[in-house]
């Protein structure tokens, strides 16, 4: 209809909700690169008490700015019970990945107090989309704070980050939200498999079942001590040739996917205590590495409870099986993950993740993650096994 819903999103490159159904419309880029001579020099204006402010996360004072803004701001659960809590080691691992440009990380400030109010990043990434591999934004981290909502600041943010990325010649970009845009690519949902049930239920996490008691919700959930799959160990720096060549053959497969080569998969798959966790199989008769599987560690806050503050939980990243059956692999990961204490470990239903859920006793979670590309149109959504790409 004529309403405007999404003033500033329908000034943008991205799919409309009007061009739904438009097949004619041809799948790639939507606007063609500027010329970097065109691409706007200064930085979009802001509101006169506020200030950019580009962030050297390798500061660790900066670092503890970002993560103070985002523990108390960041993105809530629609009960607003929970809160993300990206720890201080994660962010450094999230934003300098190889070819990082600490210019993407851009920071809002009051001019008279140097407080930081807000906050948007890019890391650059190679996706492939069906057959072409085109060089991307990640973007993610988007934050204003609680008391300077709902004042356009985001969409002035959203341009600053852009403007910047196009000065690197780079013209599409990738990004998750639980908020519906203009227009999805793909809408995942998300599933939560109990580790800690006593906790998970103290904290309203979870509910006991109907015609279930304590003692059975636990037992239900209950796991072996130690993994079971023989040649199951810690990825470790000299897999990264072999499980970049085992990451690389098994993506292939989906529409959407990251291009990772061997400085990728050493950054973000080989374990960082607390950030990300990696798992192989080698087989122990040729010592091939036949299987993989990993997840990140992503706690949230939990807001008003008497007795905890955390959650602690895992977050299924990238598993790839070419021997080991995925279910017994999983397991084999959500038995690491609870001996390291974690109280829930999530997954998203992308790639072959729907052939375990249910069956590994995961339970549907109540909200949906809808990807997104910037400038470049797919002409119809992607099911979520398509998906072959995890944002952090
Ligand atoms: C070629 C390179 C391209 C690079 C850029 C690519 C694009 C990257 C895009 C960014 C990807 C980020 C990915 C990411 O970080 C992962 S999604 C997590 C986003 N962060 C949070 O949810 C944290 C808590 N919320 C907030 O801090 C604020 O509510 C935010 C800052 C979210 C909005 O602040 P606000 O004070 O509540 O709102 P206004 O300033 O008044 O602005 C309202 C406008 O903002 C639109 N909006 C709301 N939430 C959005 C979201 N999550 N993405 C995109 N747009 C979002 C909304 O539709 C409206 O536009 P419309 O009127 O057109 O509908
Ligand atoms: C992806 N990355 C961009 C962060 C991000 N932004 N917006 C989101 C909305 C949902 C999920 C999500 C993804 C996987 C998952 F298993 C559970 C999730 O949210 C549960 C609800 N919740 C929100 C906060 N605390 C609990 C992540 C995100």
């Amino acid at each position: 209809g004529g309403v405007q819903k999404h003033r500033f999103w329908e000034t943008q490159p991205v799919g409309q909700f009007k061009d739904l159904g438009d097949s004619s419309l041809p799948e790639g880029p939507i606007e063609p690169p500027t010329p970097l001579s065109d691409v706007r020099p200064d930085p979009y204006g802001l509101p006169s008490a506020y200030e950019w402010s580009t962030c050297d996360i390798s500061d660790p004072s900066v670092c503890l700015e970002v993560y103070t803004l985002l523990t108390n701001n960041y993105v809530e659960d629609d009960e607003n019970m929970f809160r993300f809590n990206y720890s201080k080691e994660f962010l450094q691992w999230a934003l300098r990945p190889p070819g990082f440009f600490p210019s993407w990380h851009i920071g809002v400030r009051v001019k008279s107090t140097k407080k930081l109010v807000a906050f948007i990043t890019g890391i650059p990434a190679r996706l492939r989309v069906r057959d072409e591999v085109v060089r991307m934004a990640e973007i993610n981290f988007l934050c204003v704070h609680k008391k300077l909502r709902s004042k356009r600041l985001a969409p002035v943010m959203i341009k600053e980050v852009t403007r910047r990325v196009h000065l690197e010649n780079i013209w599409q970009a990738a990004y998750t939200a639980g908020v519906v845009l203009p227009t999805p690519i793909a809408t995942c949902r998300y599933w939560h498999r109990s580790l800690n049930p006593k906790k998970l239920i103290d904290v309203g996490f979870s509910r006991l079942g109907a015609r279930m008691t304590m003692s059975r919700t636990i037992r239900l959930y209950k796991l072996p001590d130690a993994t079971v799959t023989p040649g199951f160990r810690k990825m470790e720096l000299r897999d990264v040739p072999e499980v970049t060549r085992l990451l690389r053959g098994y993506l292939a497969r989906f529409a959407v996917a990251p291009d990772f080569d061997e400085d990728d998969v050493e950054h973000w798959l080989l374990p960082t205590e607390n950030v990300v966790d990696s798992f192989l199989v080698e087989s122990p008769v040729t010592h091939e590495i036949t299987d993989f599987c990993s997840f990140y560690t992503l706690p949230s806050s939990i807001l008003n409870n008497p007795n905890y503050t955390a959650l602690k939980a895992a977050y299924s990243y990238y598993n790839v099986t070419t021997k080991t059956p995925l279910l017994q692999l999983i397991n084999d990961a959500l038995i690491v993950a609870k001996q390291k204490d974690y109280d829930v470990f999530n997954a998203l239903d992308v790639m072959e993740n729907e052939g375990f859920l249910k069956e590994l006793k995961f339970g549907p979670g109540d909200g949906q993650l809808h990807y997104y590309l910037y400038n470049y149109r797919i002409r119809n959504a992607l099911h979520p096994s398509e998906l072959g790409l995890v944002l952090l």
